[in-house]
């Protein structure tokens, strides 16, 4: 029978170029000197089936079995080895091929064995498992050498059996068997292990139970106080911030109003205070004319106690002189002609003053219609300016305009620490740089500048656990600005149309300065494109530079121009507030200018317009007086005519001289009366100014009283809107620190999951009292203990199952190992039958007679006895197997393995020199006795003995022609012979 059929090796041993050893008959002999690498031709056998142990393969260590080089060959990096073997028969029962190949490699370098079976790669154990079902192993009975042979019969009885168990397949249970051992100590371990760790977890258990059924009932009460007392909060919120809202609208109606009623009563009171001046002037005036006026009257009386006294001495002399009468009448005509002269100038000049006054009156009228023109146009475009800036605060302050994550910490500043504002709320750009800053600012406007670093730290704990967005901050504690050197800053302030640098044009508060350095230090602002470009290329284009007009050369070169259609809002709205609060200042004092010349010029025009009616009136006088005058001349003129038939023309001589003093103290009367009368109508004109004055006053006293009234009521009511405003304030922060405190939220989170609308306010109050009681109640929580019985609970049913899993593993590996006992008894107990049945035929061929057989050395445990030999050669006793020669120990060896082999046929038994110690007529007799199994088993022999070489069917022979390299080739015997007695 012919099992291996070729051995292919290359780098293995001394086999330093590729071998290849073709096996075509069942016994084949391999000769050749001592050294020349016949059992390397084993070694390769046992290598490529899975060997491990590099002593086994006469190494010290894997590396001595790849070629390790020779005087004329350097050493090889790798050994191969391939075994072809005939499978038609199947003896590799788990390989379904009539051919079975088994390559093993070896690298030096990695210390690695690849393994490949038919030129697939394969694991080392499933070499080793077809290895042992054919029992070609080095411990079997495959593979014998000399030292094995004397072995087995010097060994101990225990170590003996190992050959019987191999034959018997027992082996292959034992393996098993210790592998069933193994695992049940393990098992028992992981029982040992798992039973400390269920007990630790039982005595646990209990109380975790409790706190976690406490745990669950604060979760459930603190879910639906969260519920509820959100729902509650949210509502509440919404309601103060409709109530702010509606205080804030009305607070800023009533600020109108106050502010309109605080301007009417200044202007009332301004009005008052003219007139006051006025009626003290007045006062003065007419406490002058009254003066005057008692002096008029004393004169006039004196003047006519002289006319009296003179006009009796003349009535004396000639009281019934007609002449008298005529005289008198001449007096009479020329008082009242003077008196008529008199009437008429008092009459032009008040026609002239009439004329002034009105004129007066017109001029002063036409500028207070002008003034109050441009007092409208001053109004309306203050009004509209008003407008516009509270459009703009109140944008401002919506922070409609910020992004989310920055409106949410403005929002909720005051829960979070050290939260200063945006950039744009601290910084003040000039118009004329306002397009250059905001086009290279951007969003650094929203820039959250903050105390320090761990105050960041808190806002974006915030931010994340709200989603509440994202933010910049510039922690002032943590900016590292990179200044430009001083250098390069004297260069760059030369360059032609350079501005500033962006962190110098821009205003800010000392101590936030840094923000300014951070963000816009390396911004250069110059007034053009072509400066811009110049002064990019001055600076290795190492800045940021931008135009006044907002084109911008980025570091590196790339330009970024055009224009923008929105401007930065932030940025304009800051400076467009601050541009509007100008303007309305100027305007406001410009309003409060003219009112007060628009107040004064109606006064004036009351005045004027008084003073013109008096004057109307004392025209009127006036005419009528001169009418009675011209009355009373007619009269006198007649009765001169009547009495002297004549016209009245001059006096009468003789009474020239009283006459004359008479008529010149009634001309000077006369002139006196008029001055009063002048005198009188000033005093009459400035009593009745006066009176006006009075009641007007009285009148705007009344007025601004009442107004005083009605502004201290308003100022209450804003007063009080305000402390409303500040409650609601106050109310609504509260209930936003409850919400982030208690439960984490931000109102906008909150609103977001609440989705119950509250309905019966006071049962859903008195719930969260309630549930808050209750909460409290449970006094401390541990909230991880419900996942903590969770994950200790399932641990513990884990384990308990686990437990019972290995109790079951261990009773299968109980009951496999007892079936493998049972199976390797009968095994065992068979082969020895078997062999004791046919050894004492086996070794009376070889030796020629004699008998002998195999006995256990404790029949009592089969599985462990041992196995002793019981022989006697022809004509010998024998008590001692020791005392057997060296040749009579292989041949008792020998029979046994015979015996096996034809009880247990193997299909391939290697010999390495096992017939050495063999005188010839036993080599003979051994080599003759092997033909007889070649028909169940192939057998190599290594030998250097003639009788074995001779009944060989084929001779390979080891040679070393180059120095330290193996080469086989077959030969004859002749040359067999050669090669051996080169030894
Ligand atoms: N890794 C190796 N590289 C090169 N040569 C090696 C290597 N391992 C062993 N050898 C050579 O193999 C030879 C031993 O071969 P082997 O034992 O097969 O000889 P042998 O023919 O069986 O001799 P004997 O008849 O004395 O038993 C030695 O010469 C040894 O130098």
């Amino acid at each position: 029978m012919i099992f291996l059929k070729k051995i292919e090796a290359y780098g293995f041993k001394s086999f330093a170029e590729p071998t290849t050893l073709n096996f075509d008959f069942s016994m084949t002999g391999i000769v050749g000197p001592n050294g020349s690498g016949k059992s390397n031709i084993n070694d390769a056998i046992m290598w490529a089936l899975g060997e491990q142990s590099y002593k086994s393969l006469r190494g010290d260590s894997m590396d001595d079995i790849v070629f390790s080089g020779s005087s004329e060959k350097k050493p090889l990096n790798m050994a191969e080895v391939t075994l072809v073997f005939d499978n038609s028969n199947r003896a590799f029962s788990s390989l379904d091929y009539n051919e079975v190949s088994i390559t093993r490699k070896f690298f030096k370098l990695t210390k690695e064995s690849e393994y490949f079976i038919n030129g697939s790669k394969v694991r080392l154990k499933d070499i080793q498992d077809i290895a042992l079902e054919t029992g070609l192993t080095k411990s079997s009975l495959a593979i014998i050498s000399q030292g094995s042979i004397s072995n087995f019969v010097e060994s101990k009885p225990e170590d003996r059996r190992r050959l019987f168990d191999e034959a018997a397949g027992v082996a292959r249970y034992k393996k098993r068997k210790e592998e069933a051992i193994r695992k049940l100590v393990r098992s028992q371990d992981n029982l040992d292990r798992l039973n400390d760790i269920i007990n630790e977890i039982e005595r646990k258990l209990p109380t975790l139970k409790r706190q976690s059924k406490k745990a669950s009932t604060y979760k459930e009460f603190f879910e639906e106080l969260k519920n509820i007392e959100v729902s509650v909060l949210v509502n509440d919120i919404k309601l103060y911030k409709q109530k702010i809202i509606e205080i804030s609208e009305q607070k800023t109606e009533l600020k109108i109003q106050i502010s309109s009623l605080e301007k009417q009563i200044s202007k009332k009171s301004e009005e008052f205070n003219g007139i006051s001046q006025s009626s003290y002037d007045n006062e003065r005036e007419l406490s002058k004319l009254n003066k005057e006026f008692t002096k008029i009257v004393e004169k006039i009386s004196e003047l006519k106690v002289s006319r009296i006294t003179l006009e009796s001495n003349k009535s004396k002399v000639d009281i019934d002189n007609k002449e008298f009468r005529v005289s008198d009448l001449k007096n009479k005509s020329k008082e009242l002609e003077i008196r008529l002269e008199a009437e008429e100038q008092k009459l032009a000049k008040l026609l002239n003053d009439k004329v002034e006054k009105r004129e007066k009156l017109d001029q002063a009228s036409s500028k207070r219609f002008e003034l109050n023109q441009q007092l409208d146009g001053i109004r309306k475009h203050l009004a509209k300016t008003e407008s516009s800036l509270e459009a703009l605060l109140a944008r401002k302050n919506s922070l409609d305009n910020l992004f989310e994550g920055v409106k949410n910490i403005l929002e909720n500043k005051n829960t979070l620490s050290g939260i200063i504002g945006t950039v744009q709320d601290l910084i003040n750009v000039k118009k004329d740089h306002e397009v250059a800053i905001s086009t290279v600012i951007q969003n650094g406007l929203q820039n959250i500048v903050v105390k320090s670093a761990s105050d960041v730290k808190v806002s974006i704990e915030f931010l994340k656990n709200n989603k509440a967005g994202y933010a910049t901050f510039l922690p002032l504690d943590n900016l590292k600005p990179s200044y430009i050197n001083n250098e390069t800053r004297f260069i760059i302030q030369k360059a032609k149309g350079f501005i500033g640098f962006g962190n110098e044009l821009v205003n800010i508060e000392k101590k936030y300065q840094v923000v300014l350095d951070y963000l816009l230090s390396n911004y250069l602002v110059v007034d053009d494109y072509d400066n811009a470009v110049e002064l990019s290329k001055v600076t290795n284009q190492k800045f940021h530079i931008v135009t006044l007009d907002g084109q911008r050369i980025l570091p590196h070169g790339a330009i970024v121009g055009g224009s923008r259609k929105t401007k930065n809002v932030l940025l304009n709205d800051a400076n467009q507030i601050q541009e509007l609060e100008i303007i309305k200042k100027e305007l406001d004092n410009k309003e409060t200018l003219m009112s007060k010349e628009v107040t004064s010029l109606s006064v004036n025009i009351e005045i004027l317009r008084e003073e013109l009616a008096e004057i109307q009136t004392s025209i009127g006088a006036s005419r009528h007086s001169s009418e009675l005058i011209e009355k009373e001349a007619n009269e006198v003129k007649e009765e001169f005519r009547v009495i002297t038939g004549k016209e009245l023309n001059g006096g009468e001589q003789e009474f020239q001289s009283v006459d004359e003093q008479i008529i010149k103290i009634i001309s000077e009367i006369s002139e006196q009366e008029t001055k009063k009368d002048e005198v009188q109508q000033q005093i009459n004109v400035i009593r009745s100014l006066k009176d006006k004055s009075n009641e007007r006053q009285n009148n705007l006293n009344s007025i601004i009283n009442e107004d005083r009234g009605m502004l201290s009521s308003l100022k209450d009511k804003y007063s009080n809107l305000n402390s409303d405003g500040t409650l609601m304030f106050e109310k609504q922060s509260n209930a936003t620190t409850r919400l982030a405190q208690n439960y984490n939220l931000t109102y906008e989170a909150a609103l977001e999951l609440n989705t119950s609308v509250v309905e019966k306010e006071n049962e859903v109050r008195d719930r969260i009292n309630y549930l808050r009681k209750e909460i409290n109640l449970l006094g401390n929580v541990n909230l991880e203990s419900i996942e903590e019985y969770e994950e200790e609970n399932s641990r513990y049913q884990n384990y308990v199952e686990q437990t019972q899993d290995i109790l079951d593993s261990i009773k299968n590996l109980k009951d496999a190992i007892g079936d493998m006992d049972q199976q390797m008894i009968i095994q065992f107990k068979k082969i020895i039958k078997d062999v004791n049945q046919v050894l004492p035929e086996t070794f009376a061929t070889l030796f020629g007679g004699g008998t002998a057989s195999i006995i256990y050395t404790n029949p009592e445990d089969i599985l462990n006895t041992g196995i002793d030999l019981k022989m006697s050669p022809p004509g010998k006793k024998i008590a001692n197997l020791n005392l057997l020669s060296g040749g009579e120990k292989s041949m008792v060896a020998l029979s046994v393995l015979f015996s096996i082999l034809k009880v247990k046929p193997i299909p391939l038994v290697i010999l390495d020199e096992v017939e050495a110690p063999l005188d010839i007529a036993n080599v003979e007799r051994f080599a003759k006795y092997i033909k007889t199994f070649t028909s169940n088993t192939q057998f190599m022999i290594v030998t250097h003995r003639m009788g074995t070489m001779e009944n060989c069917d084929t001779l390979f022979g080891a040679t070393m022609e180059q120095k330290g390299i193996t080469k086989l080739v077959q030969i004859k015997l002749i040359e067999a012979k050669k090669l051996s007695n080169t030894n």
